[in-house]
């Protein structure tokens, strides 16, 4: 099962050394299908927001499974990636919390702030991150439910 993940990784400058080590460990693995890098590349700044819309993009198209973005905090990233229909990302820097992320809230998009926590860290969470999958059976799913269906009915209420 985890073979079959589809993972994108993205950053803005404030993250591109954590993603670029983050991206290696992935491909390392074993435990992923596919790593697709949206950038930036060295030397590159393309503003946060462009990198994570393009990431949750990817994911909302079904393109890619999850993605795991890097910025300065993790916020920035987060925020633009939720403005996606469909997506569900969070910034997390503890075990606990990337646990829950996936089996309460479905979410595919983790943030990790580069300027917050510790590399070290970083690499333990997204390989912990990697071990988790959604049950759509369980308690949690009719919460996330009530997100998908508010979703519909504000885009299907617009003008
Ligand atoms: O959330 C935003 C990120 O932390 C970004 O990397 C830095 O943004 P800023 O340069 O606007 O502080």
């Amino acid at each position: 099962m985890d073979k079959q993940l589809r993972i994108v990784v993205g950053s803005d400058d404030a993250g591109f050394d954590y993603k670029e080590v983050l991206k290696a460990d992935l491909e390392k693995s074993g435990l992923v299908a596919s790593v697709y890098d949206v950038g930036v590349d060295a030397n590159a700044h393309t503003s946060y927001p462009s990198i994570a819309i393009e990431a949750a993009e990817m994911i909302a198209r079904g393109d890619a499974d999850r993605a795991l973005l890097i910025c300065g905090t993790g916020l920035g990233v987060a925020i633009s990636a939720n403005k996606v229909a469909g997506i569900r990302a969070v910034t997390a820097h503890d075990s606990f919390s990337v646990e829950r992320a996936v089996l309460s809230n479905n979410a595919q998009v983790l943030t990790f702030g580069q300027r917050v926590v510790g590399i070290e860290l970083a690499r333990r969470l997204a390989r912990e991150w990697l071990t988790y999958h959604f049950d759509p059976t369980s308690a949690s799913a009719e919460k996330v439910d009530v997100i998908t269906e508010y979703e519909r009915r504000i885009s299907s209420d617009a003008p």
